[in-house]
């Protein structure tokens, strides 16, 4: 695994400025960053690295039609179609009813049905040409039903860039914000009454005290006693959610001069741990490197085979044990295994039982402590997926987790379809943990890296 080619992959898209020039950064092999690319891979232009499996796809669709390619096309599409059906049947029809000649009799109208299915061959290749299929000339007393057109392929649907999936996914969550927002100002100065009012709003939205209190201060300062809109409190709202979250929308760094890196996976069960890893392997060995998954969820066998699907699936290596071994010793192979393989990063699933706290405790602080004797550093991330959906809940697993584990970055998931996507905010407030990547659906490419800005944005409602 040529290094040059890790760094490559993993710095893609940062700003010049911010890469150190290679004297002063002698890490900067080692010390690799995964995700964060810029420029944004919503800037569909940009050139794309050929081995990201999530690009991948994108190049594949990149030269696709436009949005306005496909309208057309499907309006070309259906319009032939109109002209292959009624080809073949109109002219009689037309012909009886533009002469006014009145309606057939039974037995003549019969006749006519007769003579329609002797149409001589001639005529029906003439619809051939024209897109329909051939049909023989039938001898006669054999009638046949004019075959049906070919269907016309779906032109296939435009693919949306990172932000506009990102706004779809939140769209519950500022929809419900903004139109709350909206009937407040209407009608209404900015007064004390109202930012108030303002400020619930903000925090039953789950973005937290000290959040919606940054966001009505700021709006207090640009526009008391003058008329407010909508928009303005968008604006201003997207404005200082950027500043709460831009500290902890940071890489996840990945140190290579380990073999492996060790990424511990830790949170609730449900809340996305299996299904983050899949996305991650998929990104990792898609960019080259040598990746193995552990199963140490070793409760559910479910979690052990959904695991090694996903290792199928990347290319990544697996390893595994027997329903109720102990998680510790199956890390503490994993991490053998990874380092005589020479993998680069290993990835450990592990279970999440809150309602048995006590026992949960005991077994994550055994992997952490198995971890450390085999590298003193490892487990180099300690990684905590947290499902958006379940709001509030999110703010206490981490406060619990980071107790038990030393949790050392944070994934949200589920944050498509969700009106509780505000409870982000509230954790970054409160916990200024890093945020590496957000989740926004079960496929392998939904998994994107945080980036603060188009977040803030996507809850504020803005489009741009
Ligand atoms: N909509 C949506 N579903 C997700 C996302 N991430 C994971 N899921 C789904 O959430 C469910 C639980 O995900 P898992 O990966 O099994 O969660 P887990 O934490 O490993 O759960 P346990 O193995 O029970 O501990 C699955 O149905 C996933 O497909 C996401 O970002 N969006």
């Amino acid at each position: 695994m040529a290094l040059s080619f890790i760094k490559r992959v993993f710095t893609f898209g940062k700003p010049a400025e911010e890469q150190a020039p290679e004297a002063e950064r002698p890490d900067e092999i080692a010390a690799v960053e995964a995700g964060q690319p810029e420029p944004r891979p919503h800037d569909e232009d940009l050139p794309v690295s050929p081995v990201d499996p999530v690009a991948a796809t994108e190049i594949e669709t990149a030269g696709g039609p436009s949005a306005d390619d496909v309208a057309e096309n499907v309006e070309l599409s259906e319009s032939e179609t109109e002209e292959e059906e009624t080809l073949p049947i109109l002219p009689d029809a037309e012909d009886a009813s533009d002469t006014g000649v009145a309606p057939l009799s039974l037995l003549e109208a019969e006749a006519e049905a007769g003579q329609a299915s002797e149409v001589p061959a001639a005529d029906l290749s003439t619809s051939a040409e024209n897109g329909s299929r051939e049909v023989p000339a039938l001898p006669k007393g054999f009638s046949t039903a004019l075959p049906e057109p070919e269907p016309v392929a779906a032109a296939p649907a435009p693919r949306l860039t990172w932000f506009q999936r990102l706004r779809a996914g939140l769209a519950r969550t500022s929809s419900q914000l903004t139109g709350q927002i909206t009937a407040l100002f209407t009608k209404r100065k900015l007064d004390e009454d109202t930012l108030e009012e303002l400020e619930d709003l903000l925090i039953q939205a789950d973005l937290g005290v000290e959040t919606a209190m940054r966001i009505t201060g700021a709006l207090s300062s640009e526009r008391y006693g003058k008329d407010v809109t909508g928009e303005d409190v968008s604006r201003i709202m997207a404005g200082e959610i950027t500043k709460v979250l831009s500290p902890v929308a940071k890489p996840l760094q990945l140190d290579l001069n380990h073999k492996p890196h060790v990424i511990l996976v830790v949170g609730v069960n449900g809340t996305g741990k299996t299904t983050t890893i899949g996305k991650l392997a998929a990104k990792l060995s898609g960019a080259g490197l040598k990746v193995m998954l552990a199963a140490g969820d070793t409760f559910r066998a479910a979690a052990i085979e959904q695991l090694k699907i996903w290792a199928d699936r990347t290319g990544s290596e697996f390893i595994g044990t027997k329903l109720g071994a102990d998680a510790a010793g199956l890390a503490y192979d994993a991490y053998e295994q990874a380092r005589a393989n020479k993998s680069d990063v290993l990835i450990i699933d592990t279970a999440g039982r809150l309602q048995n706290r006590t026992e949960l405790m005991a077994e994550l602080e055994k992997i952490v402590r198995v971890l450390g004797k085999l590298d003193p550093d490892a487990p180099h991330t300690v990684l905590q997926t947290l499902d958006a959906t379940t709001g509030q809940n999110a703010m206490n697993q981490v406060e619990i987790f980071r107790n038990v584990a030393g949790v050392s970055g944070l994934i949200m998931t589920k944050l498509d379809g969700t009106a509780r996507g505000g409870i982000l905010v509230a954790i970054a407030a409160k916990h200024k943990l890093p945020v590496y990547f957000i989740g926004v659906g079960e496929g392998i490419d939904d998994l994107e890296p945080f980036e603060a800005q188009d977040f803030a944005k996507a809850i504020a409602g803005l489009t741009h």
